[in-house]
């Protein structure tokens, strides 16, 4: 199994517009792949708070129709990352959206830990509260986004779900990088799992992003790290190696259920 990790600049003064349709030529140019994934808000930016509400879109809106278009293009499963959800009551989400190799929307994932304490997206947009997993063939994927990383039982959560890789859409900033590379392999470790954490290049709202997408295997080895500029990060992924790795340091079975509060 192929994974592309598409590390998109997201640079305020790109247009909207003009950043989608650039992502979609870069998904659509990933044949050789079986999965592709976006960073966080790729299409607005993670720290652009004030064009969350302007740039909102329904679920089926333009990152949908374009990013349905390009999986059916490449052939490909595709997590677009997230997009900035207006969902019916009015409410705002930090929603990821995953499509079929057909184009068909498979899942949708509501972050559930917001950032920015009392500001930003934690007191702009409303919390998820569903976990997800995606029956992606050979590789059944569970999703989190960016902060989400920094909470372990969720990945806990997922792992009983069924997930033997996370895939992370990130727009994590360059001054916490350390905890960015730091925390994606302790996910991997802990729950002996491939992680798949796709971030964003470039600056937007004053914040430089940290870049360094990467992808790590079950046993915590970076398999494949990018640089801060925009990149296509490939690497192959062997599914057998969770099940290998989870069978001879069988650790997840020794869990002492209770004690975490979960
Ligand atoms: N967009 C985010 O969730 C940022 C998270 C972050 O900066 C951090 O956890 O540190």
């Amino acid at each position: 199994m192929r994974a592309s990790l598409i590390q998109i600049a997201v640079d305020g003064d790109e247009p909207v517009d003009a950043r989608r349709a650039r992502a979609a030529s870069l998904v659509a140019e990933q044949r050789d792949a079986d999965l592709v994934v976006l960073p966080e808000l790729w299409p607005v930016g993670a720290f652009a708070y004030e064009s969350f509400a302007p740039e909102a879109e329904e679920l089926s809106g333009p990152t949908h129709a374009a990013m349905s278009k390009a999986a059916a293009d490449a052939g490909v499963w595709l997590h677009a990352g997230s997009i900035v959800e207006r969902a019916p009551d009015g409410r705002l989400y930090n929603t990821s959206l995953v499509f079929s190799p057909s184009g068909d929307l498979a899942a949708t994932y509501r972050k559930i830990h917001r950032f920015g304490f009392d500001k930003g997206e934690a007191v702009l947009m409303a919390a998820g509260d569903d976990l997800v997993t995606v029956p992606v063939p050979g590789l059944p994927l569970g999703l989190a986004t960016c902060y989400d990383l920094r909470f372990p039982e969720l990945f806990r959560g997922l792992v009983d779900a069924g997930a033997l890789a996370f895939a992370i859409p990130a727009g994590w900033p360059a001054r916490r990088g350390a905890h960015w590379t730091l925390l994606a392999r302790a996910r991997a470790v802990e729950n002996q799992a491939y992680v798949l954490a796709c971030g964003t290049a470039g600056t937007h709202a004053g914040i430089a992003q940290a870049g360094h997408s990467l992808v790590v295997d079950p046993w915590g080895e970076v398999l494949a790290e990018a640089g801060e500029a925009e990149e296509v990060l490939t690497v192959d992924l062997d599914p057998a190696r969770v099940t290998t790795t989870r069978d001879q340091f069988p650790a997840l079975k020794d869990r002492v259920l209770g004690t975490s509060g979960c």
